[in-house]
C-alpha cells in the first residue's frame, strides 16, 4: 500500500487547488478523479452554463436589435455550433487544469473511483490497472453532488428526462422543454432554452419560483420570464408521465387541486442535489454525514474522524464555486500557515445568470422581518437607473435592507443587467462597514449602474 502525506478525493473547486499547494508546500499528494479533471463547476456546471447563456442573449438581442435601429435580415439559432463553442470553452479550461496539476511536482493525479477500506486507507477502482490501494494521514473529500431525481413520480424512469448535466449535450433545440423545479438551474436553463427557440414549461412546487427570496424579488424574475413567454406553474406537482415514442411526453401535473396533461417533447429534471458520499464507504472510517448523506464537519471543515477534511457541496449548506473555493483557502491556511479561519460569519454572495442577473447577498427582508430587527428597505426600479434606460434594458430593481440604527447594510438583491457586480459593489462597503448614508452622497462615475447606489439610498428618509 502506497503511501502518501495527503490524499484528495474529488478535483472540484477546493480539491483541484488544493493539491496543487499542498504539493508545493511539500507535502507527497495524490488526488483522485473519477470523471473529468475541475469537476461540475468546469465540465457540467458554471463554465459551460454561463457560455451557453452568453449564446441565448445573443439570439435575445439579434431578437430585439430592430429597437436599437440596428436592422438584421434575420437570425437562426444553431445548437451544434452552440454546443461546440460550449465544449471548447470547457475542454480549454479542463486540460488546462489537469496539465497544471501533472506538472506539478510531489503530485500524482490519478482516474479512477475512491472509497475508504479503513480510517485512513482508501481504494481507488482504475479503468486499466484495477484496484490500488493508498493511506495518508490527512485525507480531503471534495466529491461534490450530482442532480436528485425524484423516482417516485410514476412513469418518470420510463421516459428519457435529462438532468443539467445531459442537456448539456443536446444538438437539437427542443420543441417543448418542461422543467422541474424553479430554482436556479430550472430558471437559468428555462430562459436559455426559451430564448433558443423552445416552448418553455417551468413546473414549482413551493408558492413561488426561488421560494428562498424575498416575495418582491420573485415577483419581478416572474414576469421578466413571463414576458419571454415561458409558462411558470407553482404550487404544482408533476403526478405522471406517459412517453407514447421519443419526443412524445404526457405529464400529469396537479396545480393547486386541479390536474392539468400538458404534452412536451423533453423534460429537465432541477430539484436539487444530492451529495456524491453513498458509495465512499464512510462507514469504514467512521464519518459522520446527516440524512441526506452531507458529510458532517465543523467550523474548519474538519469531520469528526481527526485529519479527514470534507469541502465543497459534499459538507452541505451553500452550493457554490466560490464557497468551495473559499472551503480551500481556509484549510490550507490553517494547515500550512498555521492560521485559525473557520467558516463562521463569511459572506455568501450569489448570483443566478437569468438575463437580467439576480445579484444577492446577506439577509432577505422576510429574514431580517423574522429576526425581528429594527430594519429599513430601500428599493429603486431599474426604470429610474440612467445606465438601464440608455442601455435600452430596463427591467428589475435594486434593494437593500438597512440596519435603521447602525445604518449598516444588512442585505441586497439586485435584479437586472450587471446585477452580480452591483451586488459585489455593496459587498465591498458591507465588508469595510461603509454605511448608507455615507454611500448615499459617495461620487461614483456618471453613468454607470453603482452610480444609481445614490438614488437607491436617496429613497430612504433618516
Ligand atoms: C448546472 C449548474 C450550474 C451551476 N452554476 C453555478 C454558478 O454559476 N456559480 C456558482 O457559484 N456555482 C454554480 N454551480 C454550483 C457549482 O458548480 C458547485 O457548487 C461547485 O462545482 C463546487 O463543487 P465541489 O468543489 O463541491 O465539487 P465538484 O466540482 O462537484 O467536484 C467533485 C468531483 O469529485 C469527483 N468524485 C466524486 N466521487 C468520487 C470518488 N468516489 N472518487 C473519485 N472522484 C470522485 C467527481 O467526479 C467530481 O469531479 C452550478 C452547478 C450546476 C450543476
Ligand atoms: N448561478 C448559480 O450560482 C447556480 C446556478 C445553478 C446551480 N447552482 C447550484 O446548484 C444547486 C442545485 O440547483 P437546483 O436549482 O437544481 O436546486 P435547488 O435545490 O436550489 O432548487 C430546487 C427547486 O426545485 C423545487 N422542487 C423540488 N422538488 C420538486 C418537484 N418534485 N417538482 C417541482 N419542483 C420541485 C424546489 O422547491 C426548488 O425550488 C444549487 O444549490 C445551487 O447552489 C448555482
Amino acid at each position: 500500500m502506497k503511501q502518501y502525506d495527503a490524499i484528495i478525493i474529488g478535483s472540484g473547486q477546493a480539491g483541484a487547488p488544493l493539491a496543487k499547494k499542498l504539493a508545493v508546500a511539500g507535502k507527497k499528494t495524490l488526488i483522485v478523479e473519477k470523471r473529468y479533471y475541475g469537476g461540475t463547476c468546469i465540465n457540467d456546471g458554471c463554465t459551460p452554463t454561463k457560455t451557453m447563456v452568453a449564446s441565448a442573449r445573443v439570439a435575445y438581442l439579434a431578437g430585439k436589435c430592430n429597437d436599437m435601429g440596428v436592422t438584421i435580415k434575420g437570425y437562426k439559432v444553431d445548437m451544434r455550433q452552440i454546443k461546440k463553442h460550449k465544449d471548447d470553452i470547457l475542454l480549454k479550461s479542463r486540460n488546462g487544469s489537469l496539465k497544471a496539476a501533472q506538472e506539478t511536482k510531489n503530485l500524482d493525479v490519478l482516474f479512477g473511483d475512491a472509497s475508504f477500506t479503513g480510517i485512513k486507507t482508501i481504494a481507488v477502482q482504475t479503468p486499466k490497472d484495477g484496484v490500488q490501494q493508498f493511506k495518508a494521514d490527512l485525507i480531503f473529500i471534495n466529491t461534490g453532488g450530482k442532480p436528485i431525481i425524484p423516482h417516485d413520480i410514476e412513469g418518470l424512469d420510463g421516459i428519457d428526462y435529462l438532468t443539467s448535466t445531459s442537456v448539456l449535450e443536446l444538438e437539437k433545440v427542443p420543441e417543448h422543454l418542461m422543467i422541474l423545479g424553479g430554482n436556479y438551474i430550472g430558471l437559468e436553463f428555462g430562459q436559455m432554452f426559451a430564448r433558443f427557440g423552445s416552448k418553455v414549461t417551468i413546473i414549482e412546487r413551493s408558492a413561488n419560483i426561488l421560494a428562498r427570496e424575498d416575495e418582491d424579488i420573485s415577483a419581478e424574475i416572474t414576469k421578466i420570464l413571463q414576458q419571454e413567454n415561458i409558462t411558470i406553474h407553482t404550487n404544482a406537482k408533476a403526478a405522471r408521465f406517459k412517453q407514447k415514442e421519443k419526443g412524445k411526453i404526457t405529464a400529469t401535473v396537479k396545480v393547486g387541486d386541479a390536474e392539468e396533461k400538458i404534452k412536451c417533447s423533453h423534460v429537465l429534471i432541477a430539484v436539487g442535489r444530492a451529495p456524491q458520499t453513498d458509495t465512499l464507504g464512510l462507514d469504514k472510517t467512521g464519518v459522520k454525514t446527516d440524512d441526506k448523506g452531507f458529510i458532517q464537519v465543523n467550523a474548519k471543515l474538519e469531520t469528526n474522524v481527526k485529519g479527514i477534511y470534507a469541502l465543497g457541496d459534499v459538507k452541505g449548506g451553500p452550493a457554490f464555486t466560490h464557497i468551495s473555493y473559499n472551503d480551500y483557502t481556509i484549510v490550507y491556511r490553517n494547515l500550512i500557515e498555521k492560521q485559525n479561519l473557520s467558516t463562521r460569519n463569511r459572506p455568501v454572495p450569489y448570483c443566478m445568470f437569468t438575463d437580467p442577473e439576480l445579484g444577492r447577498v446577506g439577509i432577505t427582508e422576510a429574514e431580517a422581518k423574522a429576526q425581528g430587527l429594527n430594519y429599513k428597505v430601500a428599493t429603486l426600479p431599474m426604470a429610474h437607473v440612467a445606465r438601464a434606460i440608455e442601455t435600452g434594458d430596463t427591467r428589475g430593481l435594486m434593494k437593500a435592507v438597512v440596519d435603521a440604527k447602525t445604518k449598516k447594510i444588512l442585505g441586497v438583491a439586485i435584479v437586472g443587467t450587471e446585477g452580480g457586480e452591483i451586488m459585489s459593489v455593496l459587498q465591498m462597503a458591507m465588508e469595510g462597514g461603509i454605511t448608507y448614508n455615507r454611500i448615499r452622497y459617495c461620487v461614483f462615475a456618471h453613468p454607470t449602474y453603482s452610480e444609481s447606489l445614490n438614488n437607491l439610498f436617496m429613497t430612504l428618509e433618516d
